[in-house]
């Protein structure tokens, strides 16, 4: 499904919706609202198209966006790789048996927990972010652990401040200036002191929402300069090249698309150009790519509880910045639509915000809506495949919506709703206190 099939015509009645073979208004009969609902078969077709622009990458989708082990199933089957940052995501990972080998750790501050959940399940590769990290984890580690150390490639992203991470002063990697204390040469030195450690290659994600592919291209010439530079300072080369993930998608019509297949061949021209100027063998290459696997397959259903009209007219839903806190976040813009068809009623410009008790918890933002919009109404927000479950909380004590695959007209619970109960099991009401003394 793309933006377009869901975005409504403004000048007529447009068609009831459909997901992935479903009418909506079945599906939120059958699984109640807001609900995440994931097209199983975009999915599948996001990981292949990752596959076949860059045949010869290893393509590793970022859990984080959303990690869920009916997805993960997905993505196991289609022959990625898997990004993780936490033992819980090794615990996802491990409980559909995804191959230990293509699991990628990441994270700037792992914890002992992160390192016993790697180690045990035999995680492929850990990338290390901190000088403390390699000290901690260099003793926990089993002989011939391979190490990848994550740079700081100094590339500015065009994103939003709070997700942009390959530049100087912010937490993530090491910086290649060597007047910085945690720097890369004292990481590379610090991984070859460490003897259950080997160092494989470097790593650098400069952000996430990135659109430009030049900045992605500056990036793997920095690296590929720097992989030169590893084997000029300790007679070490690198075989892998992590450029990490971040590539943009299309919330709303009009946003800028990225240009997957430019992507590939100016990486690809950029590394070779780099590697033979160098006198390197050309390096494995891994990207990471989250939102652009899932993000577009997603949507969520919300149901109208008011309209609120005044100097503007609020369409309030029962959902919120609880499942979307991305414009709260990033001041992220999604559109919306109405699930049902058949109303001649013109469209005018509405806000559709959710039911938590603040005024920035809004979910769209002057999007068109039918005047005849009514409490009870379906409202379908497209786009919501990334970083909405991942990011999900219960303010306000709100349980998380499930999350749904659809394909061809079946649609099957990947997680269920969160129920009161849900939400009262960790709470100890009778608990037993516990004298603390010195
Ligand atoms: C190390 C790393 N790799 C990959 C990703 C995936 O980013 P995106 O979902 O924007 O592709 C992230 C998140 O930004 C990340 O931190
Ligand atoms: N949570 C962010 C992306 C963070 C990417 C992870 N480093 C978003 O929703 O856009």
């Amino acid at each position: 499904m793309t933006l377009a099939d869901i975005l409504p015509s403004l000048a007529c009645a447009e068609p009831e919706l459909v997901f992935a073979g479903a009418p909506v208004g079945r599906l939120a009969a059958r699984f109640g609202t807001p609900a995440h609902f994931i097209d199983e078969d975009a999915v599948r077709s996001r990981a292949r198209a990752y596959r076949e622009a860059l045949p010869d990458a290893e393509v590793a989708f970022a859990g984080k966006a959303l990690c869920t082990a009916g997805v993960l199933r997905w993505i196991a089957e289609e022959g990625l790789s898997l990004d993780t940052c936490s033992a819980g995501e090794i615990a996802m990972a491990r409980s559909v048996g995804f191959p230990a080998e293509r699991i990628l750790l990441h994270g700037n501050a792992k914890t002992p927990e992160d390192f016993k959940a790697a180690i045990e399940y035999g995680v492929g590769r850990i990338v290390v972010d901190s000088l403390d990290e390699i000290a901690q984890l260099g003793p926990l580690a089993r002989a011939g652990q391979q190490v990848m150390i994550r740079v700081t490639p100094d590339v500015a992203a065009d994103t939003h401040a709070a997700i942009s991470t390959g530049t100087e002063g912010q937490k993530f990697g090491f910086s290649l200036d060597r007047s910085v204390p945690e720097n890369l040469d004292r990481a590379v030195a610090a991984v070859l002191a460490q003897p259950s450690l080997r160092l494989t290659g470097l790593h650098c994600h400069i952000g996430s929402q990135v659109s430009r592919v030049d900045r992605f291209e500056l990036a793997a010439r920095k690296m590929a300069a720097t992989l030169a530079h590893v084997r000029e300072t300790f007679g070490v080369t690198l075989r892998q090249l992590d450029l990490g993930g971040g590539h943009a998608v299309a919330y709303r019509e009009g946003d800028p698309e990225f240009d997957l297949g430019g992507y590939a061949r100016r990486i690809r021209i950029a590394l070779a150009f780099e590697c033979t100027r160098h006198g390197l063998p050309l390096p494995r290459l891994t990207i990471e790519p989250g939102r652009a696997i899932v993000a577009s397959a997603g949507m969520t259903v919300y149901r109208v509880c008011s309209v609120k009209r005044g100097s503007r007219t609020f369409v309030a839903v029962d959902g919120g910045m609880s499942d979307n806190p991305r414009p709260a976040l990033y001041g992220a813009r999604y559109h919306a639509r109405l699930v049902r068809g058949h109303t001649k009623a013109s469209h005018v410009p509405m806000s559709v915000v959710g039911r938590h008790c603040e005024s920035g918890d809004v979910l769209a933002e002057n999007v068109p809506l039918p005047s005849d919009v009514h409490a009870g109404d379906l409202i379908a927000v497209p786009c919501t495949g990334a970083y909405h479950h991942s990011l999900g909380s219960n303010y306000n004590l709100v349980g998380r919506p499930p999350v749904v695959g659809v394909r061809a007209g079946t649609a099957t619970v990947l997680v269920r709703r969160e129920s009161e109960d849900d939400l009262l099991r960790r709470e100890c009401p009778a608990g037993m206190p516990v004298e603390i003394t010195a």
